[in-house]
């Protein structure tokens, strides 16, 4: 189970914390290592010269060193210093100070980053310092000097300052991230940071200025108790005393704040301060009254700009902190591995060109020509557009003719091209024709390989990509099921109705990660959706005790329809908490670490529930799924809770209004009757479809036809075992726990056969302790709730423990075990 095969940070922090001996060790080893070269190398650079006349004399005792670390603080410091890299080789030191650290399991510093950044010091400081001081000292090295030389030779005097130069640029705009508005940037904040705080504590002429005038004010005010203290201002904005000026109204594109010239401290009335602060590009306009004020000549009146500062607060810093600590979090990290479905998978149908059979459109367009003309339906003129399935004539009549008496005409048009499938659309919307639709005698098939492969599903940023197949005019069509956010789907039996279902789940394993995409799947006929039990561990959602995740049972779909239910809940006030709209902008927030997993903040991922055969389930449940399925069509949108329902039959009775006003996206695959079809689309169409995947897709604006893409089952499963075969979660995404209300209020009624999987062990832990408390059974079985409450009841009906006692725990009605075990013998029976 994915939510708990993770342990909790805290004790994983502590498991972190613990230090093996060998670990120990090296740790403090390196960490020894490093200040011993350290100081031996700054002892060196103060010595070098008298020190470098004892070379290979280590071993005679009479020649005194002046390196700290004696004679092998000399040899260390003439080894790396003279001999290699000069004043580099504090880079070494330091670099066994990081992996000390490191060892340790102190994460000061990045050891891969420290180790880069400390690799190129070493390589471009000795040249360097062999380019400054020419060889003299001994701050460059031999190595540094050497190397310098034959630059120096090679490319002259300027190229190896150009080299030098050019490197150390290139360092720092690629480690930095710096360009010409970054730096600016930087500068800025520079200033500000430091110069902004040093200002801030040095007091400023200005302000002296203003303190000597309030004082002066002060002392001028007839009542004494009026003393004004300057209350300390935040650096940026400007604190201006305003003797007698009357109103200051200061308007920018967002707010207008307008000051009254005179506050009452303590009773007296005082010339107030003002303090301007402005966040966009303000438009001052000062507009001092006439009549009541003195003029303001007298004072000196300034006004600054503040600029605005991008103020971090508290919650932010420290997630920024845990970002440059850890990065953004990662989703995906615990599968990291898992790899996307490939194209290969997919069937390929050979071409999928649409061939122009020019005498088959000639020969329609004179047909629908002529019988317009026979039913004085003047035609001004006409095109077609050719798509998969069907060709469109678009009719422009002639003017005086009646929209209405075209759309009459459907029946006779279709009796006269002898086609099944005639559609009429009249007028087109937004194009001034009438369109008439009539099935190709040859239709391409739209495979879904070509769909997944194109463009516009591959470079998608959709939340949740659904691609439906191609438009009548050969478009890929593609819907956001994020967007929809429900969609309805209907069709008569053997209309492409399954297939349907198969293209939006194989769009959407396509694009999304186990991580962001759970499915709930109900499926009665069994059949249906049985192909992607094995993605189960990947991308399936069920209940806590449910055994299989495609749930067939309708008693298990009402339970899994309220656990959904007790889901969006949660996941509201998941929201709530984090003070998110939408599940996206949760999700971000969790990302950049501004929410707390101990506060129960987690990733979540979109959960979609298809439900193969609605019918079905209202047939057997009615209002048991009807309400919940409304529910949740009302609610979930935001919490990322979408619903793909589909049926046979789509009766009113099926299709209520209720349900039918929550799912605004409709896709109808051909149904029988056109009552069907206004079920359905609250339009006809439908019935006039040609099977095979051709189907009208209303989006709540307008009514679309549509060629279904074509997933065959052998292609579904081998996606799914592609997926199935990788690493999954330990198993199935949990939904909560759900129990129905009839199966806790069992008390009273026992009956053996019914009784909880747990029962037994149950009754042997209230024995065993004679304690009869639901909490304890919860953590003892590690149950939930609801479960343990009802095996409580249970325990009670059976006559184990007595009868609900308030805050106290139930009485134990059987003394020991082997009674127990006596009564449970008795009971199986
Ligand atoms: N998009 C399509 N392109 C081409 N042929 C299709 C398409 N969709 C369905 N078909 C054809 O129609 C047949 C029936 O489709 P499907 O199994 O999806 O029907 P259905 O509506 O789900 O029927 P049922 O409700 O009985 O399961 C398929 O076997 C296939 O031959």
């Amino acid at each position: 189970m994915e939510k708990h095969t993770k342990t909790s940070p805290s004790s994983a922090a502590e498991q972190n914390k613990i230090l093996s001996k060998p670990r120990i060790f090296f740790g403090v080893l390196f960490v020894i290592i490093s200040v011993v070269l350290t100081f031996s190398f700054v002892s060196y650079l103060l010595n070098w010269k008298a020190d470098q006349s004892q070379a290979g004399t280590m071993l005679d005792k009479t020649v005194k060193s002046s390196n700290i670390f004696g004679k092998i603080g000399d040899w260390l410091g003439n080894l790396f210093i003279f001999e290699s890299i000069g004043i580099a080789a504090f880079a070494v030191a330091f670099i066994f100070f990081v992996f000390g650290m490191l060892i340790l399991k102190k994460n000061y510093f990045k050891p891969w980053k420290t180790f880069g950044h400390s690799l190129f010091f070493i390589c471009w400081l000795p040249i360097f310092m062999g380019a400054i001081t020419k060889g003299e000292g001994v701050l460059s090295g031999v190595y540094g000097f050497q190397i310098m030389d034959f630059l120096n030779s090679v490319i002259g005097t300027a190229g190896l300052w150009l080299v030098l130069f050019v490197s150390i640029a290139l360092y720092f705009i690629l480690e930095f991230n710096l360009n010409p508005n970054n730096i600016k940037s930087k500068l800025n904040d520079l200033n500000e940071n430091t110069l902004g705080k040093v200002k801030a504590m040095m007091p400023s002429s200005e302000n002296f200025e203003a303190d000597d005038e309030l004082e002066e004010i002060a002392k001028s005010d007839t009542e004494a108790s009026n003393i004004i203290t300057p209350t300390p201002a935040a650096a940026v904005p400007v604190e201006i005393p305003v003797k007698g000026f009357p109103e200051v109204e200061i308007s920018n594109d967002f707010e207008t704040i307008k000051t009254p010239n005179k506050t009452t401290f303590d009773g007296g009335e005082i010339p107030q301060k003002i303090t301007v602060t402005e966040t966009t590009a303000p438009e001052i306009s000062l507009s001092p009254t006439t009549n009541s004020t003195p003029k303001s000549d007298d004072i000196d009146f300034k006004v600054e700009v503040a600029k605005t500062v991008d103020v971090l607060d508290e919650s932010d810093q420290k997630s920024q902190e845990l970002v440059n600590q850890h990065g953004l979090y990662d989703h995906k990290l615990d599968l990291a591995k898992f790899q996307m479905p490939t194209l290969d998978l997919l069937r390929d149908y050979g071409n999928e060109e649409i061939s122009i059979n020019r005498e088959e459109l000639e020969e329609n367009k004179n047909k629908i020509v002529g019988l317009l003309k026979n039913f004085n339906v003047g035609i001004a003129e006409i095109k077609a557009t050719v798509g998969p399935t069907v060709t469109l004539y678009e009719i422009v009549p002639e003017a005086g003719i009646r929209v209405a008496s075209i759309k009459k005409l459907q029946d006779d048009i279709a009796l006269n091209l002898s086609a099944l499938g005639i559609r009429i659309i009249a007028p087109m919307p937004g194009k001034g024709t009438i369109g008439i639709e009539v099935p190709r005698k040859n239709p391409s098939m739209v495979s879904m390989r070509s769909v997944i492969a194109s463009q516009k599903f591959q470079n998608t940023d959709m939340d949740l990509p659904v691609v439906f197949g191609k438009t009548i005019s050969n478009e890929i069509f593609m819907a956001d099921l994020a967007k929809m956010p429900h969609l309805l789907m209907a069709g008569a039996t053997g209309q492409g109705k399954s297939v349907g279902i198969n293209a939006i789940l194989t769009s959407l394993l396509y694009k999304k990660h186990p991580s962001e995409l759970k499915f709930v799947m109900v499926d009665p006929k069994k059949v249906e959706l049985s192909l992607y039990s094995k993605i189960e561990r990947h991308y399936l959602a069920k209940l806590p005790d449910g055994d299989d995740a495609i749930i067939t049972d309708t008693h298990k779909v009402i339970n899994t329809l309220n656990s959904l239910c007790i889901e969006m809940d949660q996941r509201y006030d998941l929201l709530k908490n984090a003070f998110c709209k939408n599940l996206k902008e949760y999700n971000k927030k969790f990302t950049e670490r501004k929410l707390n997993p101990e506060n129960g903040h987690r990733y979540l991922p979109y959960i979609v529930l298809v439900v193969d055969e609605f019918a079905d389930l209202i047939m057997t449940a009615g209002k048991e799924v009807e309400l919940p399925i409304a529910r949740l069509a009302q609610l979930a949108r935001a919490v990322g809770i979408h619903l793909i329902v589909a049926t046979q039959r789509p009766s009113v009775n099926v299709i209520t209004g209720m349900i039918k006003a929550n799912f605004p996206a409709r896709a109808a695959f051909r149904v029988i009757s056109s009552v069907d079809s206004r079920t359905i689309l609250d339009a006809t169409g439908a019935d006039q479809l040609i099977g095979k995947g051709d189907m009208l897709y209303f989006n709540g604006n307008e009514i679309l036809r549509l060629q279904c893409a074509f997933v065959d089952t052998p292609e579904v499963e081998k996606i799914a075992e592609f997926i199935g075969e990788q690493k999954g979660y330990a198993s199935a995404f949990m939904l909560p726990e759900y129990s129905s209300e009839e199966a806790t209020s069992t008390v009273g009624a026992f009956d053996p056969n019914e009784k909880d999987a747990l029962f037994e062990d149950a009754a042997r832990i209230i024995v065993s302790t004679q304690q009869g408390s639901t909490s304890m059974l919860q953590r003892q079985l590690k149950l939930g709730y609801n479960r343990a409450g009802r095996i409580m009841d249970q325990l009670e009906a059976s006559g184990i423990v007595g009868g609900f006692n308030g805050a106290k725990a139930r009485e134990v009605l059987i003394s020991d075990l082997n009674s127990l075990e006596q009564f449970l013998e008795e009971l199986r029976k």
